[in-house]
């Protein structure tokens, strides 16, 4: 699937939050959204998982104006995982998972291929040795691994990814981000790490005081200037050794 976003725009308490943003997420590319905090980006990804309905500007999926597709349809084709993700309810972590077939099953019950799935959802975020915890009593990032798998067991054909590397130890943070280019999905997500952005990332777009300043590879965006204006921030950026993925150093010398 082909995301394209054109020309958003929202305000939120009488302030434009996002200005004009086009963005566009091509069949199998992982796109990642950075910027500073306050920059707009989860504004960006809650219109896109129909959270939040633009004041102006338009989202297409494969060429489909998203306002005029039904909700359930856009449940079946969309998954998202959003910073705004405490459960009041203690659903085990099956049932959890489960709830990601939902937009496929809207009454019936699991099918086999439905349990299968989302067996795999949960092996692939390491957490079916917790299938019987409830999600209440799982650590943070126990929990957002749970919240992963039940967006992969949507089995959607875009994934909208809001910090999913939150709470994630160091392997779990680079097993998510090798899963999610193994995926093959489109994917939109906001990192925070520009390392792993760049690491992750077939495009980077950066927000700023709502606006995209600049999208494009890793190697072309995330350069010592555009790190120095955007986040205010001295970076020295180097080629990783086996990769030549630029990686950021800082100096934390005062
Ligand atoms: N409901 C709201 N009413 C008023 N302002 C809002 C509302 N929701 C968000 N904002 C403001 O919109 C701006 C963009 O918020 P957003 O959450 O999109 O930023 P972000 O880039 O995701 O930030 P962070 O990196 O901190 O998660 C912020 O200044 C925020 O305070």
């Amino acid at each position: 699937m082909t995301l394209r976003i054109d020309g958003v725009s929202v305000a939120l308490g009488g302030r434009t939050v996002v200005d004009a943003v086009d963005l566009e997420v091509a069949d199998g590319q992982v796109v990642g959204l950075v910027g500073p905090n306050g920059s707009g980006k989860s504004t960006v990804l809650r219109c896109v998982y129909r959270a939040l309905r633009p004041d102006s500007g338009g989202i297409r999926v494969d060429g489909t104006d998203l306002a005029t597709v039904s909700v359930a349809h856009s449940a079946r084709i969309i998954a998202a995982l959003t910073q705004d993700n405490r459960s009041e309810l203690d659903f085990t972590v099956a049932e959890m998972v489960a709830l990601g077939r939902s937009p496929h099953r809207p009454r019936g019950a699991l099918t086999d291929e439905d349990r299968r799935i989302c067996r795999e959802a949960m092996e692939a975020m390491d957490v079916a040795g917790l299938a019987e915890r409830g999600v209440l009593g799982l650590s943070g990032g126990e929990r957002q691994r749970v919240l992963v798998a039940r967006a992969l067991a949507q089995r959607p054909q875009l994934l909208v990814l809001d910090e999913p590397t939150n709470h994630l130890d160091l392997r779990h943070q680079l097993g998510l981000l090798k899963l999610l280019r193994r995926t093959g999905l489109a994917v939109l997500t906001v990192l925070h790490d520009l390392n792993l952005a760049a690491g992750a990332c077939d495009v980077v777009a950066v927000l700023s005081g709502g606006r995209i300043v600049a999208t494009g590879t890793p190697a072309e965006v995330l350069t010592p200037g555009l790190i120095r204006e955007v986040f205010g921030v001295e970076a020295t950026v180097v080629a990783h050794p086996d990769t030549g993925v630029p990686q950021l150093l800082y100096s934390l010398t005062p």
